[in-house]
């Protein structure tokens, strides 16, 4: 029988339970190294830039770019930043990711016993899209719903994950049912969960002299050419704002991580943490709403080396407020949206329970 063609749902699964699960929920984040080495960081650095989606640059020329010079000098840079918030559990984007799948899943199958299934899949490195979804059709998934971790839409990111799913369905002879969130930038949920996790936060540890939220930056090119992701980030700080009853000066909004010699999205944060230590700011609270769960370009972009430029420029302290992670705030505002996107789909046990 050729590869994902779909057996029924006696096929492949382990459980009664997985036979009977006819719709499934995939949850699929960036993705991250196996390991904080040169050796392990080179191919997910190739897959990851070597996508259009990220950098549009023509083939032939981006080719010799990114394999003359970028991958023989990135990966031993990216792979030391790795190594400084790698843990006994791996990458934290990895680990979270899971804690933040599994915590779904639990819910929401207190919800709706035996209906829904809910996996997890990577854009870049392991676990592939196509192999998660291949594995899912096997075992008789019908009916998928796909959630992409980003909450404002790029091509760069979200573009790229609704790539890998097409070209998953592509290799189908009889693809599931599909659904795929684009963004919840501006859902109701969704800013509630922000805004509770934050001011948790700060009854916990007290409260800065501002609050900083740095966002994924994009090249400017990007939003001229129709990318909605500059415009969806302000309407998530303005909604925010409003929600924590900040003035405009005490809630700012900056760009991290830029790549290359482009210009990116403005302000950019390592240049607005420096600015604000200089006019004078002591205690500044930084927040970074466009990531579901923490990775590098939180707990090292910004809890370390933006945190250094904030001391070396007269700042007293510069403190990282956790992801939503898989706190309850985060787990019930995706459970509620996902509920939401489900409806009309029919329940999805076909055997009555009688598996
Ligand atoms: C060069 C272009 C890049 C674009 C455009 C880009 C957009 C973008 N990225 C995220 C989320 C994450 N990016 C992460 C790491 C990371 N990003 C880039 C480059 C671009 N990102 C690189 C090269 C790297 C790898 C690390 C490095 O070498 O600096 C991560 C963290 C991954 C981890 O393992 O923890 C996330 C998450 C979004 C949301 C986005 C567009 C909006
Ligand atoms: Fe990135
Ligand atoms: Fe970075």
């Amino acid at each position: 029988m050729p590869p994902n063609y779909y057996t029924g749902p006696t096929g492949h699964s382990h459980t009664a339970d997985v036979q009977s699960v006819q719709t499934a929920v995939l949850l699929v984040n960036l993705g991250t190294p196996t390991a904080p080495t040169a050796q392990a960081v080179r191919p997910y650095l190739a897959q990851f830039l070597g996508d259009t989606r990220v950098i549009d640059y023509p083939r032939w020329l981006w080719w010799l770019i990114l394999h003359g010079v970028i991958l023989r000098i990135r990966p031993a840079r990216s792979a030391h930043a790795y190594a400084r918030i790698w843990t006994e559990r791996g990458s934290p984007l990895r680990f979270e990711s899971e804690a933040l799948a599994a915590a779904l899943q639990a819910k929401l199958e207190r919800e709706q016993p035996g209906t829904l299934r809910v996996a997890l899949a990577m854009r870049y490195g392991e676990p592939a899209v196509a192999d998660t979804i291949a594995q899912l059709h096997r075992e008789g998934v019908r009916r998928l719903l796909v959630l992409p971790l980003y909450p404002q839409y790029s091509a760069t990111s979200t573009g790229s994950v609704i790539d890998a799913v097409a070209d998953a369905m592509k290799a189908m002879r009889w693809p599931p049912e599909l659904r795929l969130i684009n963004d919840y930038h501006d859902d109701d949920a969704h800013i509630e969960a922000l805004a509770q996790r934050i001011e948790r936060w700060w009854a916990e540890n007290g409260r800065g002299d501002k609050l900083l939220l740095s966002f994924h930056g994009i090249p400017e090119r990007y939003v001229r050419l129709g990318d909605p992701y500059a415009d969806q980030c302000q309407t998530t700080a303005r909604l925010l704002r409003q929600r924590l009853q900040l003035g405009e000066g005490e809630l700012l909004v900056s760009f991290q991580s830029r790549v290359g010699r482009e210009r990116w999205l403005h302000p950019y944060t390592d240049a607005t943490v420096r600015q604000l230590a200089a006019d004078g700011v002591k205690r500044l609270d930084v927040a970074c709403p466009g990531f579901a769960v923490d990775c590098l370009e939180t707990l090292e972009e910004i809890a370390m080396q933006n945190r250094d430029f904030f001391l070396a420029a007269g700042g007293q302290s510069l403190r990282y407020i956790p992801a939503l992670n898989d706190s309850p705030e985060q787990i019930d505002s995706l459970a509620a949206l996902l509920q939401r996107h489900l409806r009309g789909w029919p329940a999805s046990r076909t055997d009555d329970g009688a598996a």
